[in-house]
């Protein structure tokens, strides 16, 4: 492992870190070329090397990094960085390394051999790692407690630097229940200082944060919110007539520079980066539906220029340190100031000018809604009610909701919600509303001439809407699920079964792309469906830990049902219990990829939602009647309920859909499935085989569900060209489109399938 260099004139560091302001200066230079320290960096690093625990609150891109990099490279010892990402280590980790600092870090996406390698140097007598970035799950494991209380006692655990602390608190904008896991630090290494890194706390959440990691006495640090640097901006969907078109332009014009737009769905990550590379724009899609290897790839072009453009969900972005994003778009609105504040904050680090672009519809408005107030069911939460939780997030929301909606300073309304005070002549016309007075007042009064609008009311819609909350499939719902977290939390988690899943697809070509590795993925399905009938090899731990979970399959199944419930509220006129249909769904996926392991079910299960989230309801329909006509025909067991609902069935007589998974768990899968159902093939509804009404005598065998025939699946490649076509057929209707009329949030598929060309993806 890399030596430190050696500091100019002097030791490596002392125990106590008693250095002189001019000696870090010189070592900020050293290192990282900067001559001065930003902000209140030199406050917080003359802190934590006095011995004292500090929460820091800079805004983002603000250097606090920099806050416990300089101690490490002071102190004797090893400075620990709690981060809540993957990629912000990873990220972190190869840019200090570059500098010629060691630093490592341990994750599921390590190999076995540089986890050893770590484990080696910090068993050793004289570590030479000077960072090491942990996930919080792994801190609370006892193993590496115990690692951790071996270091402390030969005194070599500098600092615990616990960055995006405001994770930790159920108030907090990113609450993250693995932070709540960390709590117990303070008591274990009651000598050792404590840096909290935050730029997103509203007063609630600093006071929470410092309490739940019960920092004592702190250096409170915090410095103001506001990024001058960045130009706000407000544009109205409903005035648009393309808003896909009017990001494109804004791109183009802008000179295709560094950019990270943010959607709410993964669908339209997709759909936009389609649209943006038909326009000749270097774009890629990030979201937790692409697998992990997938993610980093998009990462990587991203971080090198290879690709310009990043449509991403909110699992993209926390903590990534590329410096010159020039535009921050975000395509649907956030859920909160602070996520906006965050998000938007990714722009200008290197203090240039930059972009904030927030494009705002009243029916994402309408929908963020519909979310929020269902969301806090679904969180872990333990110190607040739910009811308490709710008001604050729905008051969170009318926060974000008033920025969009009102003519006055933009700069200002984002700092004040924070809790500080704006002098009058801060902005100096750098946000829309005070360069443009009057264009941003005559928008919003077309705003309100919008038919239907609902133009600064609460949206009446959903509160006696009939439906279901978990229709919604958004990534920042998934985040906070753990259930759901094998395949949607970006976030690490450090158990042994993601770790070796990661090892099977490290098989995969690194550097090839995404089409290569989509190849790969297929060669490897073809290869697996000629070896069908194989058995299954015996007692090898990576079989087991490849193995697909029944808390994967449950989570997989409410997945779909979300995906299902969305697309009943896009079309509005489907009827199907989604449940039933869910469970018939994952079923498929299941038995056909339960032999090769959870990353062909996961790709799988993602395939399906893509198809659920653009299809036509014709296309779903007949899917779903498919899948009720087979069920019935062949004497599907009992609690496989029928998918389609009459019109007028009632509640009660809904499918149990508890009885239903039970018993699709139990099924096993037989070799004739295999034989009967077909690869991920077309999604064209045209070429859809028509349901089977009856089966072949193999079939009859086994009498579930599970062995018909049913209607293929699209795979990713063939979804991205569906998606083109569809594109090419939706703007030529757009054309025609009136002005005022918003675009529809999921494509038309024409049932002919459209003619269009279909341009290649970059991802
Ligand atoms: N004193 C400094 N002078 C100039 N640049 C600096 C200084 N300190 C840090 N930087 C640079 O500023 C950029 C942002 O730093 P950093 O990633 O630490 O920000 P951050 O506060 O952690 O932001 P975020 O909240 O978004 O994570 C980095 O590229 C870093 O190298
Ligand atoms: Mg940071």
């Amino acid at each position: 492992m890399k030596k430190a260099l050696p500091l100019k004139g002097g030791s490596a560091g002392s125990r106590h870190g008693t250095k002189s302001p001019k000696e870090l200066e010189s070592v900020l230079k050293q290192y990282f070329g900067y001559s001065e320290f930003r902000g209140r960096q030199l406050e917080a690093i003359e802190a934590v090397l006095s011995g004292r625990d500090c929460f820091c609150l800079m805004p983002t891109g603000g250097g606090k990094s920099m806050c416990y990099q300089i101690p490490a490279l002071v102190k004797t010892g090893v400075v620990l960085v709690i981060s809540p990402l993957i990629a912000l280590m990873e990220n972190q980790v190869s840019s200090l390394k570059s500098k010629g600092i060691p630093a490592e870090f341990l994750s599921s996406t390590q190999t076995t051999a540089n986890k050893n390698k770590i484990h080696e140097d910090l068993d050793s007598g004289r570590p030479s790692l000077k960072l090491l970035y942990v996930t919080p799950e792994l801190v609370a494991t006892s193993g590496f407690k115990a690692k951790l209380t071996k270091l402390h006692n030969r005194g070599l655990l500098g600092l615990v630097a616990i960055d995006e602390a405001h994770c930790i608190s159920t108030w907090g904008h990113d609450f993250r229940p693995s932070y709540r896991k960390i709590s117990s630090l303070r008591k274990q290494f009651p000598d050792i200082p404590i840096l909290a890194l935050t730029a997103t706390a509203v007063p609630k959440v600093q006071k929470d944060v410092i309490s739940s990691l019960s920092l004592q006495n702190p250096v409170i640090l915090k410095a103001s919110f506001n990024r001058p640097n960045i130009f706000y901006e407000v544009r109205y969907k409903d005035l648009l007539d393309d808003v896909y078109s009017d990001i494109s332009n804004l791109l183009k014009s802008s000179g295709n520079v560094c950019s990270i737009i943010y959607c709410l769905e993964r669908a339209a990550c997709d759909d936009l980066t389609m649209h943006l590379s038909q326009q000749g724009i270097s774009s890629a899609a990030y979201h937790a539906g692409l697998n992990s290897k997938v993610r980093t790839t998009v990462l990587d072009d991203w971080l090198s220029s290879r690709t310009q453009v990043v449509v991403a969900t909110v699992a993209f972005g926390m903590g990534i340190d590329r410096q010159d994003v020039r535009i921050v778009c975000h395509f649907n609105l956030p859920k909160s100031m602070e996520s906006f504040y965050q998000e938007s904050g990714r722009a200008g680090r290197d203090q240039q000018p930059s972009r904030s672009v927030l494009y705002y519809g009243l029916e994402d408005r309408r929908r963020m809604e519909f979310i929020l107030r269902n969301s806090s069911s679904r969180k872990q939460q333990p110190p607040s009610s739910s009811t308490e939780l709710s008001e604050k997030t729905l008051a969170d929301f009318s926060q974000i909701v008033d920025y969009c909606e009102s003519s006055t300073c933009r700069r200002k309304k984002i700092i004040e919600s924070f809790g500080e005070k704006v002098q009058p002549t801060l902005c100096q016309r750098t946000c829309d509303a005070c360069k443009h007075p009057n264009q941003v007042a005559s928008r919003l009064e077309d705003l309100r001439r919008v038919p239907n609008s609902r133009f600064n009311k609460i949206s009446p819609v959903f509160k006696t809407s009939s439906v279901d909350p978990k229709h919604f499939d958004t990534e920042f719902w998934n985040r906070e699920d753990d259930v759901s977290r094998s395949d949607e939390d970006i976030s690490d988690s450090d158990d042994e079964e993601e770790a070796l899943s990661n090892v099977a697809i490290s098989k995969l070509p690194s550097k090839g792309g995404f089409e290569a590795r989509l190849e790969a993925l297929e060669r490897a399905e073809n290869a697996y469906n000629q070896a069908k009938g194989q058995t299954k090899p015996q007692g090898g731990n990576l079989v087991d830990k490849k193995s697909i979970s029944q808390a994967l399959r449950d989570a997989s199944r409410k997945r779909l049902s979300g995906a299902l419930g969305q697309a009943k509220l896009r079309l509005e006129d489907l009827r199907f219990a989604e449940e039933a249909s869910a469970a018939h769904l994952e079923t498929e996926c299941f038995k056909k990829y339960q032999k090769v392991g959870k990353t062909f079910y996961n790709s799988q299960i993602a395939a399906t939602v893509r198809w659920l989230s653009s299809s036509s309801s014709e296309q779903i329909h007949d899917r779903l009647e498919a899948l009720t006509n087979q069920s019935t025909d062949h004497g599907a067991a009992a609690g496989s309920s029928p998918c389609i609902i009459p019109d007028a069935l009632g509640e009660a007589e809904k499918p149990a859909v508890a009885t239903v998974s039970h018993k699709f768990a139990e099924t096993e899968p037989s070799d004739e499935f295999a034989k009967t159902v077909v690869s991920t093939e077309h999604m064209e509804p045209s070429k859809m085989s028509p349901p089977e009404k009856s089966i072949g005598e193999e079939g009859r065998r086994d009498r579930t569900i599970g062995t018909m025939d049913l209607p293929k699946i699209p795979s990713f490649r063939e979804f991205m060209s569906q998606k083109g076509r569809d594109r090419a057929t939706s703007s030529s209707r757009a054309e025609s489109q009136p002005r005022g009329v918003p675009r529809k949030a999921g494509p038309v598929i024409s049932k002919e399938g459209g003619t269009g060309t279909s341009k290649k993806m970059k991802l």
